[in-house]
């Protein structure tokens, strides 16, 4: 007998006839001899009674201290966990559940997007003794103070990952409303296609630059204790799509493909410094100031510009533009910008694959592709596996058809 672990999001808990599909999955492994710890995110999605965006929607949250909003959103997966419990037992099936202390998960005091410090699986093992079924709210944690906290938006993928790796699962299914990993986005890119496998490398990749099928730092957490993730549909028992090592993958030949996907966000903003003064370590400084209100620098460029003068570039999360304002006014005496212009409307096109270190001109390839389709390439940050261009974000979802076309179609 071995012990599964599936997780089950928003699409898959959301109204009776989603969740009978998902009880199939559940069904089909105790019917193979196996037993199911379940993973269950809140009931579907804004508008949707207890989703987390209708929870957050029926209060101020600026009334509310992050730690009860914690306690607020994390009921979303309390009641999805009660409601599975409930229906599978009317259908005879032996079911425990899990509350938020028992679930081992601890973590730090950020609450809305803390981090797990430890897991300990004992109380879901004792439960398995006893029940084929063991249902646990997914999104939430415990701090050190004895507060509830939750994980990041996306998070019950990272409490599936973090309960596989407390239970000892060598593999943990992720189930939602498509079938696994696709080269993009099906709803943007109606032609993408479903891969068999992605190295954790690659989906990580792709995850943090926009690609929400899953939470990046459950794809970390695999990697670091090598569990698989299948990413499959709640809706369709064909296989999905593996995450695994590298070596894997390579040894195995596993993927053939050069590009593995492509991925778009838009949720940036450029802040750019025009004329500061060249003479002072200005770059450094600014970053320092930036660092310590906690705001992350997705890409920096500084270009001198003649007389004694910089411009420097920045690209960041638009939520956090009024911090960075408010840095680059404290500094306005040392820096000397002669303006500074905010642009909020930026989006990013990210293109991943392993096979992009590989194969010459695959920047030229990507900055073609946009530049002729006149989407208008702002700024760009390359790795060896990823190509990044910030465009306008109305030129988002175009891109990416475009890009798929041109790499992949
Ligand atoms: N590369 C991709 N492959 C598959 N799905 C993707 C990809 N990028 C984005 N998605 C989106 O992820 C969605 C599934 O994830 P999500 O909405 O978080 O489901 P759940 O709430 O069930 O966890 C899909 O409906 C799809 O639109
Ligand atoms: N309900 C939380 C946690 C989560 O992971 O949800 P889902 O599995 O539906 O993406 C959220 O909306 O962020």
């Amino acid at each position: 007998m071995k012990v599964i672990v599936q997780k089950f999001g928003g699409t898959s808990t959301r109204s009776v006839e989603t969740r009978e599909h998902m009880y199939k999955n559940i069904i089909r492994e105790l019917e193979n001899g196996n037993k199911v710890v379940a993973v269950v995110s809140a009931m579907g999605r804004f508008d949707d009674p207890y989703a987390t965006d209708t929870l957050l929607s029926i209060v101020n949250t600026d009334e509310l201290t992050d730690e009860e909003i914690d306690r607020l959103t994390s009921i979303g997966e309390t009641i999805s966990t009660l409601v599975c419990k409930s229906e599978l037992s009317e259908m005879g099936y032996s079911v425990e559940t899990v509350t938020n202390a028992e679930l081992g998960i601890l973590t730090d005091s950020h609450h809305m997007n803390a981090t797990i410090t430890n897991v300990e699986g004992s109380h879901i093992t004792d439960k398995l003794k006893r029940a084929d079924i063991v249902i646990c709210p997914g999104f939430q944690g415990y701090s050190q103070n004895g507060k509830v906290t939750t994980l990041g938006r996306g998070g019950s993928d990272l409490s599936a990952v973090a309960i596989g790796v407390a239970i000892d699962a060598s593999e943990v299914e992720i189930y939602s409303d498509v079938n696994g990993i696709y080269t993009a986005d099906p709803r943007i890119v109606p032609d993408a296609i479903q891969l068999e496998y992605i190295s954790y490398a690659e989906m990580l990749e792709l995850s943090k630059n926009g690609a929400k099928v899953l939470n990046h730092r459950c794809v970390q957490l695999a990697a670091k204790h090598n569990i698989t993730i299948h990413a499959r549909s709640s809706f369709d028992s064909r296989k999905g799509t593996y995450v695994l090592g590298d070596e894997k993958i390579m040894k195995d030949h596993l993927n053939q493909l050069i590009i593995s996907g492509i991925t778009g966000s838009q949720n940036e903003a450029r802040v750019t410094l025009v004329g500061v003064d060249a003479k002072v370590n200005g770059a450094g400084q600014l970053f320092e100031k930036i660092a310590e209100a906690n705001v992350n620098v997705n890409v920096f460029n500084q270009a001198l510009v003649g007389g004694g003068k910089m411009d420097i570039s920045l690209i960041i999360n638009d939520k956090d533009v009024p911090g960075v304002v408010e840095v680059i006014n404290d500094l306005k005496e040392i820096l000397k910008p002669q303006k500074t212009i905010v642009r909020g409307n930026i989006g990013k096109v990210a293109v991943i694959g392993v096979g992009i270190k590989n194969n010459k001109g695959m920047f030229q390839k990507v900055y073609n592709t946009l530049m002729s389709n006149d989407i208008n390439v702002e700024m760009t940050s390359c790795s060896e596996i990823n190509i990044s261009c910030y465009i306008d974000r109305d030129d988002v979802k175009k891109a990416q058809v475009l890009l798929h076309e041109a790499f992949l179609g």
